[in-house]
Parts: C-alpha cells; sequence; structure tokens
C-alpha cells in the first residue's frame, strides 16, 4: 500500500466546523503504515475539540476500506500556533488599513442598542462624507444585516479567497448574516470565531476606507480581547444605557481597554430619555447621567445621548435606517455624535 492511497482516503474526511478536509487544513502530521497497520497523528486547532471523536470514526472508516488495511491508530495532538496563524490568518496582506481608524464598538450588557447605535453611526459617517466600512464581530449574533435592511443580500467571493462585502447607504457590510442562511445554527468555538474575524479583516475587499466600525458581542469576552490585543490599531467607543447595572458592566470593558493599553474614543448613552407623544418634554424612565459618569469614571469624552424612540426601534426591526436623513431629529443626534468622533479622529 503507498501512501497516497492513505492521503486519498484522508482528503474525504472533514473538520466538521472548519469545514474542509483535513490534508487541506495541514492537520496531518504523520503516516505510519507497517503489514497493513496504520497510523495517523492529527494536529487540531485545540486538543479539546469536541468534533475530536467525529473526526476519530471517519478516519477510521476512510482508511479501513482501502486494500489490505488490518488496523487503524488515530493519535491526536494539538497544531502550534504559528502553524494556526497560518491557517486562520494574520490581520495583513489585501487591507492596510493604514490610514482608517477602526472602532469596536462594544458594551457590557447586551440589548443596549450597541448594534442598532454602531449600523446607525456607520450610515451617518458615511452621509457626512466619509469612506466607512462595517464588521459585524457578532459573528454568532449578527443582528446588522436586519438593521440595515440587507438580510437577503449576499457577499461575492472571487476565486474562493477575496469577499467582496455588501454595500448600504455607501457603507461596506461584512456580516455572518450576509454569508450564510438566517436560520443556520452557527455552533463554533472561540478559535474558530476570532480565525473568522481575521478573515473579515484580510480576505474581504474593503478598498480606502476612513473609518471601519466593528460591532462587537457584548461584553468583555473572547472576541473583544483578542480584537484589543491583535488589532492595535482599534480605538473603542462604549455603548452604554442610563441604568446604573449597564454602566457597572460596561465599566468592565472599560477597565480591560485600559489594561490592553486599548485608547478609548468615548461613550455613547442609547434609550436616554423618552418623548410621549403628548408633551415634548424628555422622560429619563431610566434614570440619568450613568453615561457621562462612565466616562467621567474612564476618563474619557461624552459623546452624546441618544432617546429612546419607537420609531428606532420599528426602523431597526423593518431594516428603515433613520439617519440617512442627518437633516431629521435622529439624524441631527447622530450627526453630533460623528463629529465629535470625527474631531478626535
Ligand atoms: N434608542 C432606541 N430606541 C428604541 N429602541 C431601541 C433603541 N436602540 C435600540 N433599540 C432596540 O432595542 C433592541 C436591542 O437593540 P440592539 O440589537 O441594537 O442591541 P445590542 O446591544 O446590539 O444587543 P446584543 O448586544 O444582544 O446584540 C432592538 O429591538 C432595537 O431596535
Amino acid at each position: 500500500m503507498d501512501k497516497e492511497q492513505i492521503v486519498k482516503a484522508l482528503e474525504k474526511v472533514y473538520d466538521p466546523e472548519l469545514n474542509r478536509n483535513l490534508v487541506e487544513l495541514n492537520m496531518i502530521k504523520n503516516i505510519l503504515e507497517e503489514d497493513g497497520n496504520v497510523k495517523i497523528e492529527v494536529a487540531l486547532t485545540t486538543i479539546g475539540c469536541p468534533m475530536k471523536n467525529k473526526m476519530e470514526d471517519d478516519i477510521i472508516k476512510e482508511i479501513s476500506s482501502l486494500e489490505g488495511v488490518k488496523s487503524v491508530e488515530v493519535k491526536f495532538g494539538e497544531m502550534t500556533e504559528e502553524e494556526k496563524d497560518k491557517l486562520f490568518g494574520q490581520p495583513e496582506s489585501l487591507n492596510s488599513f493604514e490610514n482608517t481608524t477602526i472602532l469596536a464598538i462594544g458594551s457590557g450588557k447586551g440589548g443596549v442598542g450597541k448594534s442598532t447605535v454602531t449600523a446607525n453611526l456607520a450610515v451617518t459617517l458615511s452621509h457626512m462624507g466619509y469612506k466607512v466600512g462595517l464588521i459585524d464581530a457578532d459573528i454568532l449574533g449578527y443582528s446588522i444585516p436586519q438593521i440595515l435592511g440587507i438580510k437577503q443580500e449576499r457577499a461575492t467571493a472571487i476565486d474562493e479567497r477575496i469577499i467582496i462585502p455588501v454595500e448600504v447607504e455607501g457603507v461596506k457590510v461584512m456580516s455572518m448574516g450576509n454569508l450564510v442562511g438566517e436560520d443556520e445554527a452557527l455552533v463554533w468555538r472561540g478559535p474558530v470565531l476570532s480565525g473568522i474575524l481575521n478573515q473579515f479583516l484580510t480576505e474581504v475587499y474593503w478598498g480606502e476606507l476612513d473609518y471601519l466600525l466593528l460591532d462587537l458581542p457584548p461584553g468583555t469576552g473572547d472576541i473583544p480581547l483578542s480584537i484589543m490585543q491583535e488589532v492595535k490599531e482599534a480605538k473603542f467607543l462604549i455603548v452604554t444605557t442610563p441604568q446604573i447595572t449597564a454602566k457597572g458592566v460596561a465599566k468592565r470593558l472599560g477597565i480591560m481597554a485600559n489594561k490592553t493599553n486599548t485608547e478609548i474614543v468615548g461613550v455613547i448613552e442609547n434609550m436616554s430619555y423618552f418623548i410621549c407623544d403628548n408633551c415634548d418634554e424628555k422622560h429619563y424612565i431610566f434614570g440619568s447621567g450613568e453615561g457621562e459618569n462612565l466616562s467621567k469614571e474612564l476618563g474619557v469624552d461624552f459623546l452624546g445621548e441618544i432617546p429612546l424612540l419607537k420609531e428606532i426601534r420599528v426602523g431597526s426591526d423593518k431594516g428603515v435606517i433613520l439617519t440617512s436623513d442627518l437633516n431629521s431629529d435622529i439624524g441631527k443626534i447622530y450627526k453630533q455624535i460623528g463629529e465629535k468622533i470625527v474631531k478626535k479622529n
């Protein structure tokens, strides 16, 4: 039996998460064959890979089907950091981002309206005349396509290597939601997720950008931390609500940014006040001043208050972008925030 036959059989075994075969992924480290007894050494992206047993079964099945095979033994190890870098890519090559301000937009808690604010801020900057890109870095919980009304659109791939983002209101958008079907369940682990984010930075053709906004998943998890550590030029922008609880969690994100020497551009308070239909008064139903307090505690700028408005909720549910008109009430508020950001960057 020659090794080539074994390699051919291994090409039929896929890493179910990366959806590529083990040979192509460079996971096969060694093949030993003696009198029909085959030993395969496989390097996984992480030794705790939950798909290990499935891959072992598939390897045994494929190799056993070869003529002359008496036994198959599979030994697992882990890829080196270099091998992982090679597999998941490094932020370099296609895009330089040399003249781009990268703004990673995070929140402590989920549901504070971070994605809504990010999407509208991207459109605002675009209407102010800047070249803007937007990455939905909330890979599993993506909501940008819904908010921007581009759920049905698909990013196109050239040569299976370069991805052309979807464009709306002059903003180039890359979201998992523009790559997979809406109801597809995504069950990936941390390393794969940050790999996808790297791909969004390296394999998507952004062209020249003034601003690249990243809509982070909420909290201080893997993705915000890896952005702070790996995308050195990224600056942080924190979205919070007037509640004390939201501020407390958002502060942890600020502390994490300080620890990793990441600049915080400022704090935006969303759902600050409510204006009812019957009067023009601002009702601070969640309390007031916590966004500003947070910015003071972190020693950063307070960039503005965005009201709690039914039309914002309806707009983002329907994919109607309120900031496409910067002269509307909400457009004016966003424009003021945009101008403060531009002044600083
Ligand atoms: N200023 C606002 N006024 C009214 N509704 C808003 C406002 N901002 C956001 N919303 C609504 O609140 C809900 C949550 O918003 P969004 O998805 O942007 O939050 P998020 O912080 O990104 O959530 P997650 O972190 O869980 O992804 C949505 O229904 C959105 O339409």
